[in-house]
Order: structure tokens, then C-alpha cells, then sequence
């Protein structure tokens, strides 16, 4: 995917407003509890840690110079101090080792809380996206998406957690370090105050600068690292094909390029990042230094400049540990401001995603296919594979409210009827039927398999169940009905048993065992090292072809659906082992009503009807006899495949 071609996440992402606000509103309302704890504790823990330096500046004042003024506190009522310097004394060294000790617990307790706000929120982030991604419609798949999800699954919520678990609280003690340091700064001193404080202004201003200059590269990493998922995606599911067209060195390319592009993306970032982070910290530092200078030429001679008034060697000393524990907070402004950046990015990924529509789904009055007869009928059926909107094609995103076709667009529509691929279909197949599709590749064979399946939905016509139009049946008690065999049998890596038992959970290890031996699949299995409990690998990799396509046809069996589809259910297989796997298929089918692909016709000679394809058009049906007879486009695929006239 080229960075200049927008999918529909990126689409739906840029109408995303202030996605952190919508973060808490979505995910972190239900937490708050936890919340407030957090922010409670955290704002005592910096509180306590404020108190040892004051009360240190307290003590030299009225306590170790040979001049002692009185003992007071600022957040101490004069009723509550002993008269006395030893009493006193002691009163100092508990303040101030309750405050360490305070400063511990509350930590602890921000800690903790903080961390069930943001793990909570990431957990919940992380299952709603990997639902949505699972709810998507099938046409999302076809195009280049799964480098985009897993992107929000793991970079994606990885720097939200980040925000949430640091960003946030550490935002949280720099304001509260910053006002309360400079509360008590005024309260000591307001002139010297006024110096130590002249550089938060110019901080603010930085941050803002860096804030708005920032956004767009880390954009551009997020798109780039997108990319690159994508292409390792590829890369790794292709390494086979890879392999055999000895393309290694063109999929080392391709990956170097995305590779690269993280490289400059990131760059851009860091370069900005660098640029800021020790402006930062050198602003911070010259408040110290000013701090140290003023105060220090306070105490030596006296007053400068326009200041006025005294300062004691205690308020110096607080003003110099106060000054430092704000210069590291500070510092770390750059740290908040690159996660925050990056979570905002990520947020409006993540909601970018769920506000995908879903356009294959129940309608709100949707009805329960019960125990079907499985009459099915295809009425006048025209179809055309969405296309997700680019900017050839207008955009995705609705322009008003009122469009819900969820950024996709069928082909045909302007732009005439070159892109249909099932063209005014109608037929239909009575309880317990079979119906073969035959035709030359891409004539819409497996297209119109996946209508029924309600993978995608017909442009034009219905197609019914029963009598009634699929789109208003639960799509759940549809595909319960309809049992698939695919040309490319996907098995998930676990054992066979497993396996089989797919989408049928409960079933008895014995129901398992029949339904392999229908398949013909059990003789193959108990030959293997571990029988059904055999790990069948990542994507059934350890299993040939046909040995896939058995074990998806014994699912099928399992699942012992009203309709079935077999597409090219037994292409993968040796002609002698689809002879005896036709013969449990015919017993299997009997009593079903059963759509057939086949490329071997040979397959499909007792079925009840066969439709011939062509572009998308029924050009013939009629029975095997019937088809052979008329002399038409069968007798000839007929003719070539047997070799007779
Ligand atoms: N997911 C998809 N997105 C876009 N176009 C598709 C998609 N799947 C198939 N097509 C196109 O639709 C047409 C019909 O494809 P289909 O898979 O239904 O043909 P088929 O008759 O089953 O072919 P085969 O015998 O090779 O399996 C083809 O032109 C194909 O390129």
C-alpha cells in the first residue's frame, strides 16, 4: 500500500475529534473509581514530597543560625507548634520523615490504582478491536487491511497504555508540582518567585510550538509502521511463493523500502524531539540558575535591582531545592508531550476502526432461521465486488448521515456494467436438491456461493431461503444452516479434534470420530503420531492439501447443516480417494439441499441441475443428459474433459 493511498481506516480516522476525550468517554467512564483514586493519591504523594524542603528552610531559619527567627509554618497552625528549639527540632526531623514516609504510601497507592485505570482501559481496547475487526465486512479482507489491525492491536494500544499509565499521571504531578511549588514560592517570596518563574511562560509557549509541529510527522511514522506490518504480513505469508520464484531478494526490497520508511518517518520525529527536549531542560535550567544567582547575591549583599526587602538563608535553601524539584518535572514535559502526541494518533486509529460501519449484519427486526426445509431461490440476482472508495472513486467516508454503505461502493454503478460479476441469476434449488455451477475460472462459481453465505450482499434481486430474503434472517442462524467446504480448506493451528469440532464446540470426541469417518478422514488421522490430539500447524501447513480438505468436510459433517456448499470441496484430492470420498458426500447430500462446484464434471453428473456460467450469466441449465444432448457449451467442457463427443 503506498503511503498516498488512503484505506478506509485512514478515512474514518481524520473524522475522529478529540479522540482522547473520547477514549475516557468510551472506555474510561466506567472505570473513574479508580481514577480518582489515582489522581487523589498522586496529588498527596507530590504534596508530601513538597513539605521536607520548606520545613529544612524552616529549621535553618529558626533552629541552626546564631540570628533565629521564630518557628513558623506555612500549613502548620502556630497553636500546633511546641515552644522550645529541641521540641522543635523534633517536630522537623518527624515532618519532614512523615513526609517521605506519606509521600511512599500515596505513590504506592497511585501506582496501583493508576495501573488498573490504564491495563483496564488497553484490555477493553484491545477486545473491542479485535471484535470490530472480526465483525467487519468480508470485503474489507480482500483488500491489503490486516497490517492496519494488527498495527492498532499491538503499536496502537501499546502507546495508549503508555498515555494512560504514564503520560497521564505524570501530567498530572507536573501541574500539581509546578502550581504547588509556585504557591509556595509566592508565599516565601514573591520577587524571587517571580525570577524562578519567569522561564513558565516561555516553557508553555516552547510546548505549544513543538506540540503543533510534531503532530503530522508522528502521523506519518504511525502510516509508515502501518505499512510495514502490512508488507512483513505479506512477506511472511507469502514466504513459500516467495521461495519458489526465487523472489526472496524482491521481498527483502519491498521490506527494506516500508523498512526505510519507518526509518524516516521516526527521524523526523526524533529529530524534533531532540530539538525540544534539551531546549526544554535548558530553560529549566537557566530558571535555576536565575534562582541561584538572585537569591545568592540577595544573601552576600543585599537587594538587586528593583527587589526589595530581605531574604533569609532558609528561604534561599527552600527556594534552591523547590527550583531543582520542578526543573525535573519540567524536563520531563517532553516525554508527556511525545506520548500524548502519539496516543491521540493511536486513539483516533483505534476509533477509526470502530466507526468503520458494519454493513452485513442483522436488521433490527431480523428473523431466526429455525429448522429450515432449505428451498433456496436466487431471484434476478446481480452482483458486483465492492470496491473500497479511493479518491478514483469519490470518497469513502458518507458525506451525509444518511449513506450507510460504510465507505464501500459497488463497481458497477456510474461506471456501467464492465465490473458485474453475477448478472440477472435466477434458479432454484427444492429441499434435498443438488445444483452444480460449472464454467470457466472467474466465470462467479464461488461469487455466488458466498451470496447465499451472506459474505457479501446482492446489488440487485434476493436471494431466499425458505421464501424468505436472507437479509432479513439473523445472519448467525443463516450460516448455522449453511454448511461451506472451500477450494483452500483453512484449518487453525490446534489439533484435529479441534479442528473438526470448529464452530461446534460440545460435541462428543465419538461424534468427532463419525464425522471424520464420513470424510474419510479417520483412517488417515489414526495413522498419525497423536491421532486426533495431532497439532496440525499454522494453517494446517502439516497436513497435504487433500488431507485439509477432508478434515473441512468432516467439520461440515459435525455441523450437519440444511444447505451445503461444496466448492471445489475435493479438488486438493487424488481421483481415487475422491471416488470413496464421493461416495460418503452422496450419502451426505442426499438428503440436502446442496450447491456443487466443480471443475471435474465428472463430480457432478447426478446432480439435479447444473448451471452453466459464463461472465456471470447462467448460459445453460438443464441435467447432465439434458446438457450433454443440447450440444451447447457443457458438451463441449464435457467433450474436452472426457475426451468423447
Ligand atoms: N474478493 C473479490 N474482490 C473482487 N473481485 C473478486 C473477488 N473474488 C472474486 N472476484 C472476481 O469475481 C469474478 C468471479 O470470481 P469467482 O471466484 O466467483 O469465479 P469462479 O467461477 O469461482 O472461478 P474459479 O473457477 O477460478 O474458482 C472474477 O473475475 C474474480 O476476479
Amino acid at each position: 500500500m503506498s503511503t498516498d493511498e488512503q484505506t478506509p481506516f485512514d478515512r474514518y480516522r481524520t473524522r475522529i475529534d478529540r479522540p482522547l476525550v473520547r477514549l475516557f468517554a468510551d472506555y474510561g467512564t466506567s472505570r473513574t473509581r479508580w481514577l480518582v483514586i489515582g489522581l487523589v493519591a498522586n496529588l498527596l504523594a507530590q504534596t508530601a514530597s513538597l513539605l521536607p524542603p520548606v520545613v529544612l528552610g524552616t529549621a535553618i531559619d529558626a533552629l541552626f543560625r546564631e540570628e533565629t527567627s521564630e518557628y513558623s509554618l506555612l500549613f502548620l497552625p502556630r497553636a500546633w507548634i511546641p515552644p522550645g528549639e529541641v521540641a522543635q527540632f523534633w517536630l522537623s526531623v518527624a515532618l519532614i520523615a512523615g513526609s517521605f514516609v506519606a509521600t511512599a504510601l500515596f505513590t504506592w497507592i497511585y501506582g496501583v490504582s493508576a495501573n488498573f485505570f490504564a491495563h483496564g482501559v488497553m484490555h477493553s481496547v484491545r477486545s473491542d478491536s479485535f471484535e470490530k475487526m472480526l465483525r467487519l465486512d468480508a470485503a474489507f479482507f480482500d483488500d491489503k487491511q490486516t497490517g492496519e489491525v494488527m498495527s492498532i492491536l499491538s503499536n496502537d494500544s501499546q502507546n495508549l497504555e503508555l498515555f494512560l499509565d504514564n503520560a497521564l499521571m505524570n501530567g498530572v504531578r507536573l501541574i500539581v508540582m509546578v502550581l504547588g511549588i509556585a504557591a509556595i514560592l509566592f508565599a516565601l517570596n514573591w520577587q524571587l518567585a517571580l525570577v524562578t518563574l519567569v522561564a513558565i511562560p516561555l516553557i508553555g509557549g516552547f510546548t505549544v510550538w513543538f506540540m503543533r509541529v510534531i503532530e503530522p510527522r508522528y502521523e506519518a511514522r504511525q502510516s509508515a509502521m502501518a505499512d510495514f506490518n502490512t508488507r512483513i504480513e505479506n512477506g511472511i505469508t507469502g514466504v513459500i511463493l516467495a521461495k519458489v520464484t526465487g523472489s526472496e531478494d524482491y521481498e527483502v526490497d519491498r521490506v527494506r523500502d516500508a523498512s526505510h520508511g519507518v526509518f524516516e518517518t521516526t527521524m523526523d520525529v526524533l529529530k524534533l524531539s531532540y530539538f525540544y527536549r534539551p531546549g526544554m531542560e535548558l530553560l529549566a535550567g537557566f530558571s535555576f540558575a536565575a534562582t541561584f544567582l538572585v537569591g545568592g547575591y540577595w544573601i552576600l549583599f543585599d537587594a538587586p535591582g528593583p527587589l526589595t526587602g530581605d531574604l533569609s538563608v532558609g528561604v534561599f535553601v527552600t527556594f534552591v531545592f523547590m527550583t531543582q524539584r520542578f526543573v525535573a518535572p519540567l524536563a520531563e514535559v517532553s516525554n508527556i508531550v511525545d506520548e500524548v502526541q502519539n496516543a491521540k494518533v493511536s486513539a483516533a486509529r483505534v476509533f477509526g476502526l470502530a466507526d468503520i460501519p458494519v454493513r452485513i449484519t442483522d436488521r433490527e427486526d431480523a428473523k431466526r432461521l429455525g429448522d429450515p426445509e432449505g428451498r433456496v431461490t436466487y431471484e434476478d440476482v446481480c452482483f458486483s465486488y465492492p470496491e473500497l472508495l479511493t479518491d478514483d472513486h469519490g470518497p469513502a467516508v458518507p458525506d451525509d448521515e444518511t449513506e450507510t454503505d460504510g465507505g464501500f461502493a459497488a463497481l458497477d454503478g456510474d461506471e456501467g456494467d464492465d465490473d458485474s460479476v453475477i448478472e440477472h441469476v435466477s434458479f432454484e434449488a427444492e429441499p434435498g436438491e443438488t445444483v452444480a455451477f460449472v464454467g470457466s475460472t472467474g466465470a462467479g462459481k464461488s461469487t455466488l456461493c458466498r451470496l447465499l453465505l451472506r459474505l457479501y450482499d446482492v446489488d440487485e434481486g434476493r436471494v431466499a431461503v425458505d421464501g424468505t430474503d436472507i437479509r432479513d434472517l439473523e445472519l448467525a442462524s443463516l450460516r448455522q444452516h449453511v454448511g461451506y467446504v472451500s477450494q483452500d480448506a483453512f484449518l487453525f493451528d490446534g489439533t484435529i479434534g479441534e479442528n473438526i469440532r470448529y464452530g461446534r464446540f460440545d460435541e462428543s470426541d465419538e461424534a468427532v470420530r463419525e464425522a471424520a469417518e464420513a470424510a474419510e478422514a479417520h483412517e488417515f488421522i489414526q495413522r498419525l503420531p497423536d491421532g486426533y490430539d495431532t497439532r496440525v500447524g499454522e494453517r494446517g501447513v502439516k497436513l497435504s492439501g487433500g488431507q485439509r480438505q477432508r478434515i473441512a468436510i468432516a467439520r461440515v459433517v459435525l455441523q450437519d447443516p440444511e444447505i451445503l456448499i461444496l466448492d471445489e470441496a475435493t479438488s486438493d484430492v487424488d481421483t481415487d480417494t475422491e471416488q470413496r470420498i464421493q461416495a460418503s458426500l452422496d450419502a451426505l447430500t442426499a438428503d440436502r439441499t446442496t450447491f456443487v462446484v466443480a471443475h471435474r464434471l465428472s463430480t457432478v453428473i447426478g446432480a439435479d441441475t447444473i448451471l452453466v456460467l459464463e461472465d456471470g450469466e447462467v448460459v445453460e441449465r438443464g441435467d447432465h443428459d439434458t446438457l450433454r444432448q443440447q450440444g451447447g457449451r457443457y458438451a463441449e467442457l464435457w467433450g474436452a474433459q472426457t475426451g468423447s463427443e
